[in-house]
């Protein structure tokens, strides 16, 4: 079983590299950027969703046999408010794609007008709390709950749910 990344984000290779060492044991990972194909800044949960398949999709692509992962960050509002969303895909060499997506949590006013008016949630976010390179590390999601969920344990955390359909659909099969 090989298994391509499609992104080059520690946070995000962190999480898969770890989920797929404890559910599937020790497997060929790599990573590669792909296109997400949809806006850098995703700003629904169709959105974020689409990019998470279509980056699973095109990793899986790249080489036979093997098994393509998505992990997309975007924002989405309800009401007045605008949430962080996270989502992630599990693509198989015969074709099927597995979904899921992350916990979900309100950002700032201040930050939520800065995309708004265009600002990647990335810039913004390193802008807001003065710090370099946020996504790569904690990310939104750590700053905003004082580190008890930084972006790599949400990554994992949709890992789970991907790679526990997985093995639910081979079972089952
Ligand atoms: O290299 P890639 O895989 O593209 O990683 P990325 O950090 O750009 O992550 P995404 O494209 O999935 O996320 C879309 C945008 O939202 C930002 N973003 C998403 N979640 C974030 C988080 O928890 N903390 C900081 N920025 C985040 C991210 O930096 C992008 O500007
Ligand atoms: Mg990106």
């Amino acid at each position: 079983m090989k298994f391509i990344t499609g992104s080059e984000n520690q946070a995000k290779m962190r999480a898969v590299t770890r989920m797929i060492e404890r559910y599937l044991g020790n497997r060929d990972i790599s990573s590669a950027s792909v296109a997400s194909g949809v806006s850098p800044q995703p700003m629904s949960d169709e959105e974020t969703r689409q990019g998470a398949i279509n980056r699973a999709v095109a990793a899986s692509a790249l080489q036979e046999d093997t098994y393509g992962i998505g992990l997309e960050g975007g924002v989405r509002i309800i009401g007045r408010t605008m949430y962080l969303c996270n989502w992630g895909a599990l693509a198989t060499p015969d074709g099927q794609v597995f979904t899921a997506a992350g916990a979900q949590i309100p950002l700032p006013e201040d930050l939520a007008a800065e995309i708004k008016n265009g600002k990647e949630l990335g810039d913004a976010v390193d802008y807001y709390f003065k710090k370099q390179q946020i996504r790569l590390s904690e990310g939104a999601m750590g700053m905003l709950t004082a580190q008890t969920v930084p972006r790599d344990v949400l990554f994992e955390h949709i890992m789970q749910l991907l790679i526990g359909q997985f093995l639910y659909s081979k079972a089952s099969s």
